[in-house]
Order: C-alpha cells, then structure tokens, then sequence
C-alpha cells in the first residue's frame, strides 16, 4: 500500500517508521524533521530501536495514496482535509483524540472515512528521531456521514475500509483491530482525556495526582458529563465506568506529563476544543449543562488566549 502520513510530528513519526516495513510510506511534516529525515533517515529509540527510511515531504497537496493516516493536532484537521482533497488517496483513518475530526474530515473529502485510536506513545525529541514511549494497539472503525459508526457485521474484509486498514497495520507488526462500535471506544477515550489532561494543565500536576486530593472530584465529574453527553448522542457510556477507567490510567500513567500540561507548558496551543470544548458544546445542543467540562475549557481557552497562540 501506498500510505500517506499526514502530521508527521510524535505519533505520526512513530507509525510512519514501523508502516514502513511493510508499505510504500510518504511522511508530511515541517522541517527540520523532514529533511533530516530525507538525509538521515527516521530512528526509533524507546520501546523498540530501529532505523526507517520513509520518503518525507513538507507539501501535503497533490499527493496520491491508498490511505491517507491522519495524526495532525484536531487544530489543524480541517488544514489537513483542505490539502488531501487536492490529491487522490483510497480512504482517510485519523488516530487522533478528541472528537469532531472525522466529522471535519468526512465535511472535506469524498472518500471513506476511518475513525480510530491508539494507546500508543511517542514523543519527537530531535528532528529525525522518535521515542517511542508507550507499546499500545490501534483499533480503527467504518465512520458514517451520519456520525454513527457501522453496526452492520464485517463479512467481506476486502470491500471494507476499516478492516483493510486494520489488515494495513497489522502487516507491519502493528497490533490493530477494526471494530465495528468504534464511537463508543472514541467517547470512552474522550471521558478519560476530559478527566486528565485538563486538570493536569492547569494544575501543573503529573498524571498519578489527578485522583489524589482536591483535584479528584473535579476529574471524576468531568469523566460523568462525558459519559451523559454520550448517551445522549446514542452511545451507552456509563459514569461509574468511566470514572473508573480514567482513574486506572491516571494509575498507569502516574508519572506522565499530559500532552495538554507539555503543551500549555511549552506556550502551544492545545486540543481543548476537541476534547472538553466539545463535551460543553454538545451537551448544550441536547439541552443540557456540562458545567465541569465548560469551566476547564473556559479556563484552557483564557489562558490560550492570553498566551496569544489562539
Ligand atoms: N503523541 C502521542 O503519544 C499520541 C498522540 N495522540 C493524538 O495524535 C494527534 C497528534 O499528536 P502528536 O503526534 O503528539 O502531535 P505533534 O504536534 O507532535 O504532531 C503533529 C505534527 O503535524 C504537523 N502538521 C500540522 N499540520 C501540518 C501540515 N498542514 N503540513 C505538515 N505538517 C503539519 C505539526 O507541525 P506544527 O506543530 O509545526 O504545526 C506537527 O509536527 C493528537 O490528536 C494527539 O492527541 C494520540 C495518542 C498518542
Ligand atoms: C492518556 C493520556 C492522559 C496520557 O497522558 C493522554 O492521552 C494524553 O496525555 O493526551
């Protein structure tokens, strides 16, 4: 397969480098990570070590490809569709995290949309070279313009989309799953973002503290309203579960440092929009308050704008 990445920063880099073993792979990033990477090639330290020799490039117009993998910030998503409608590529799948993307993506492009996730980790740390920071799995589902994923069984793997990308990963090693309630793990993964990425920001505390202490009822809450706001979309999430499932990989994750605390720490904008933005946003279309989930955006935003990178 011919595969594009587009957002070749952490975990682009990451499953650009391990698709490269078995595919045809074009990585769309900025410099100097491109053209180190065109010089030098791309290595992975961390989990694995290993050298990948991907084709790079900083122009993502005009390119064509099998499937377009889309691993940009939910910033930069609708950037991201703009470019790849002017190309020919077979299917999009985004492993992004937040919630709106394949909705932006499926808004500008004509072929089938793939949303998925990934408990990956990788961090850049220098043009060129990728730590892979965390070994995880991918699981991918068909996205319906609608916004439903696909309940219908999966009989013939090579007419669909989601289970020939899964096929894709799996033949480079990569441990990946199509799944056909894939809208129920996005909001599941949703609930634990919501929960810890913006508490830890703005507390400036490390993942393993969010339960802990003054924090915890807050996190816990948020992880509810995430839960509510789903059901009323129509996926059956449940505010203990979920609760629980955040608390476990704030447990797991005890010393990370969020993505959104190193962006906020590092002056960069951050997913807040799509990750406790959204949660307020739709819950107001149900008629409904997220008030947890509405202050921390207001508080990320306030401090983003501030900043000057909104
Ligand atoms: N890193 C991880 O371990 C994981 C990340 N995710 C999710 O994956 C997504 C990506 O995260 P991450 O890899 O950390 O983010 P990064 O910021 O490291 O990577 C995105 C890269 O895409 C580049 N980019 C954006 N727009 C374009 C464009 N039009 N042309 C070329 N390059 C472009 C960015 O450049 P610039 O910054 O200069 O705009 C950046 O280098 C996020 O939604 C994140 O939440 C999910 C699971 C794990
Ligand atoms: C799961 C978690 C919270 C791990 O740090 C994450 O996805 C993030 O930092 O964005």
């Amino acid at each position: 397969m011919r595969i594009v990445i587009f957002g070749a920063g952490s975990l682009g880099s990451l499953l650009g480098a391990l698709l490269d073993s078995a595919h045809d792979v074009v990585l769309v990033g900025r410099d100097p990570h491109v053209s180190t990477t065109r010089e030098r090639g791309l290595r992975v330290t961390g989990v694995d070590s290993f050298e990948a020799s991907p084709a790079s490039t900083t122009d993502g117009t005009g390119l064509d490809a099998d499937l377009a993998v889309v691993t940009v910030k939910s910033y930069d998503t609708a950037a991201a569709a703009r470019d790849l409608a002017t190309g020919d590529v077979g299917a999009v799948v985004s492993l992004q995290n937040g919630l709106g993307n394949e909705e932006t993506l499926a808004a500008g492009l004509e072929c089938p949309i793939v949303a998925g996730t990934t408990t990956h980790g990788a961090m850049l740390s220098e043009p060129g070279v990728v730590e892979w920071t965390g070994r995880g799995a991918v699981a991918v589902g068909n996205w319906r313009v609608d916004g439903a994923s696909d309940h219908t069984p999966q009989v013939d793997a090579t007419d669909d989309p989601a289970s020939r990308v899964a096929a894709a990963f799996r033949a480079a090693s990569i441990d990946a799953e199509s799944d056909p309630d894939i809208r129920h793990r996005l909001w599941a993964k949703l609930a634990v973002n919501a929960a810890i990425n913006p508490i830890t920001a703005l507390a400036r505390i490390r993942n393993g503290r969010v339960f802990e202490g003054p924090t915890a009822a807050y996190a816990e809450r948020a992880a509810a309203e995430v839960a509510r706001v789903a059901r009323a979309d129509g996926v059956g999430l449940d505010a203990d579960a979920v609760a629980a499932e955040a608390r476990a990989v704030a447990r797991r994750t005890a010393d990370n440092r969020s993505s959104m605390l190193q962006d906020l720490a590092a002056g960069r904008r951050t997913e807040i929009d799509a990750i406790s933005g959204v949660v307020a946003e739709r819950a107001d279309e149900h008629g409904f308050e997220a008030p947890v989930n509405g202050l921390l955006a207001a508080l990320v935003r306030g401090w983003e704008a501030g900043a000057g990178v909104r």
